[in-house]
């Protein structure tokens, strides 16, 4: 008799229907590699608009974020941290305005000092129903410094100490919660090429932090269960911010600043399946593409296919 063997039981969850609204931010400011300016551009000339579209889902493109041009700032760091911190200002209103309206913001970059303003904007949102953020950071860096530790002093390193509430004023105070977001909230998922300053504030803040190493022994469904549910333990949504860098280059070439060792093509659409079956993102950034380095647009492509698995893309 032939055996029979069920697919593994599992809870089909509901996807879900809504309107996502595209924010681009086409800024290199943050990084000392230019080309990720042309993320946005990437992102919409791939098949996001149509994958998001054959979910079910409302697409509203917004437009991007006004950014000053380069030549204007003379590569003067003060004048370059006061620009991004202007965009920031911008994308924070904006993604506020969006999460308070119940739509989904996708901020499509441009370098991920964006997310000094993106995530602040979702906290704002979620801090008027009297709730905290619980914010996801898929990447191969911890984005941790501030302008003192940075030995860079790219602005793309500093986002989330921003986000802690360390850091340039200005760049700290973008959200009506201060801080935008508790350090219990906040998970690492990814993690491989880190500053011993990220390291040493990882340690002292005892922030969760999940290495490649940990899901290489433990696998990225443990790993990405417990990811959400500590940022959704005591928060009222998650904010999902992706750098497209947490994927191997082998797979996505085209990004601002390629570590070798990344997480595979299957890791990463298993991250965002577990994600969406959650119900608990708010709002995503997918952030750092770049055209220069890429293959035929293949980077944009995968992150259209990863962003339509956080959206709710089922395989069966
Ligand atoms: N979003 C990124 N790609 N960040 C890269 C940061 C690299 C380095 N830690 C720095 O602060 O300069
Ligand atoms: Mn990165
Ligand atoms: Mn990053």
């Amino acid at each position: 008799m032939n055996a029979t063997f069920a697919s593994p039981a599992r809870a089909v969850v509901k996807p879900w229907t809504g309107t996502v609204q595209l924010i681009g931010v086409p800024m290199d400011l943050g990084a000392s590699r230019r080309g990720v300016d042309m993320g946005p551009s990437a992102m919409r000339l791939s098949s996001l608009t149509a994958q998001l579209e054959r979910l079910g889902l409302a697409v509203q493109d917004a437009g991007n974020v006004p950014v000053p041009d380069r030549t204007s700032l003379a590569n003067e760091p003060r004048a370059v941290l006061d620009a991004i911190t202007e965009v920031c200002i911008d994308l924070a209103d904006r993604t506020a305005a969006a999460v308070r309206a119940g739509i989904r913001p996708l901020v499509l970059g441009g370098d991920h000092s964006l997310a000094a303003g993106s995530v602040a904007g979702t906290a704002t949102a979620l801090a008027e129903r009297g709730q905290r953020t619980g914010l996801i950071w898929l990447d191969a860096h911890a984005d941790l410094n501030t302008p003192q530790s940075s030995l860079s002093g790219n602005v793309h390193g500093m986002p989330v100490a921003h986000l802690l509430g360390f850091g340039h004023r200005p760049l700290r105070q973008l959200s009506t919660a201060i801080p935008a977001v508790s350090p219990e909230h906040l998970v690492y998922v990814g993690l491989r090429d880190l500053d011993d300053a990220e390291r040493a504030m990882i340690r002292e803040l005892g922030l969760h932090a999940y290495t490649m190493r940990d899901i290489d022994e433990r696998g990225l469904r443990a790993v990405m269960d417990e990811a959400v549910s500590i940022a959704t333990d005591g928060t009222g949504g998650v904010h999902v911010s992706c750098d497209a860098d947490w994927v191997d280059p082998a797979e996505a070439p085209g990004v601002g600043t390629p570590v070798r060792g990344g997480a595979t093509l299957r890791e990463a659409h298993l991250a965002m399946e577990i994600v969406h079956d959650s119900g608990a993102m708010v709002a995503m950034d997918l952030v750092e593409i770049n055209p220069i380095l890429d293959r035929q647009n293949q980077t944009a492509e995968l992150c259209a296919e990863l962003i339509a698995s956080a959206f709710g893309r089922r395989i069966l």
